[in-house]
């Protein structure tokens, strides 16, 4: 069946209340877009992993896909009514039936992580030679393309040694502990606030053959580990500091990640207590903090 999409020029002020209205009156999918995307104005804007962003571009395109048979203009007209401008310029092209499953599919490409380390969809080929980690886009945060994620699993695959232990705080698909398996680890646990990411790690887990064991924070182990990697957001990460020090031995080793780079300073302060941390990567705007329990 095809759709239309619908394509809405808006300004900051207006694009957020225009996507709730096009939602309203039955949109099937909305999403607010750069309006210069493939420009040389084209402005990146950051924000936290699983944050809405807080600031829109100047200038912004409202994309709508609607049913077949929606009047588009309509729907124009009634948006615009409820957020009390005039209709904004728009255009209609018509999207065709496509496999979007195949067109999903093809978003996703192997990812390098580093010379050994792959993270491979699995209906990719594995990388001969190489450390394959099987993990498809699933509702769990962490496929590898973000680069939170991707500084954690560089770190991983420098810092590992065999049979160390190793805590995924904030585990989400389960990604870093079990690379940490895959990377010569000892005993792997991860733990997430989210109940989904119990069902997705353990089913990744077992899909890449590894022995790892989730726990939602409430069931972990009160133990300490060799290595504790954690990848959240910065405020979570700044009140877990006392829980993330109770769970790294002395002369442990702590990577956080997550922390744009204007807030690993505030990071660092408050970990000075227990830890000697220092900013060891930086990948678009984002940081990796790592160093050692005190
Ligand atoms: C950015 S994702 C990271 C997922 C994965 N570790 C990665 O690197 O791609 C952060 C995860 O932390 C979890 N989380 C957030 N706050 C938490 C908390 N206080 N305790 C445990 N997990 C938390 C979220 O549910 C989410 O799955």
């Amino acid at each position: 069946m095809p759709w239309q999409e619908l394509r809405i020029h808006a300004n900051s002020t207006h694009a957020e209340a225009l996507s709730d209205a096009l939602f309203d009156l039955g949109a099937l999918s909305v999403s607010i877009e750069d309006a210069a995307a493939g420009t040389e104005m084209e402005k990146p804007i950051f924000g936290e992993p699983g944050m809405p962003l807080e600031q829109l571009w100047d200038e912004s395109v409202v994309v709508v896909l609607l049913e077949e048979d929606s009047d588009a203009e309509l729907m124009v007209t009634a948006a615009a009514n409820v957020v009390g401008i005039a209709p904004p310029r728009h255009s209609v092209s018509r999207v065709e039936e496509q496999d979007w499953v195949r067109l999903t599919q093809s978003q996703f490409d192997p990812i390098q992580v580093s010379e050994r380390l792959w993270i491979t969809p699995t209906w990719h080929a594995a990388t001969p030679n190489a450390i394959n980690i099987a993990l498809d886009p699933g509702l769990a945060f962490g496929t590898g393309s973000h680069p939170t994620t991707w500084l954690c699993l560089q770190w991983l695959d420098a810092e590992v040694r065999a049979g160390e232990s190793v805590l995924d705080y904030g585990c989400g698909s389960g990604i870093l502990a079990i690379s940490a398996k895959l990377l010569g680890a000892g005993e792997v646990h991860g733990v997430d606030i989210d109940a989904q990411a119990m069902t997705a790690s353990a089913q990744n887990a077992e899909q890449n053959h590894v022995a790892a064991q989730f726990f939602l924070p409430d069931a972990a182990p009160e133990r300490s580990y060799d290595l504790v990697v954690a990848n959240i957001l910065t405020n979570p990460l700044k009140m877990l500091m006392p829980l993330l020090a109770s769970r790294c031995r002395s002369g442990g080793r702590l990577v956080l990640s997550g922390i744009l780079a204007e807030q690993a300073e505030d990071i660092i302060g408050i970990y000075a207590p227990m830890f000697s941390l220092a900013v060891s990567a930086e990948r678009e705007g984002w940081v990796r903090i790592a160093g050692t329990r005190k």
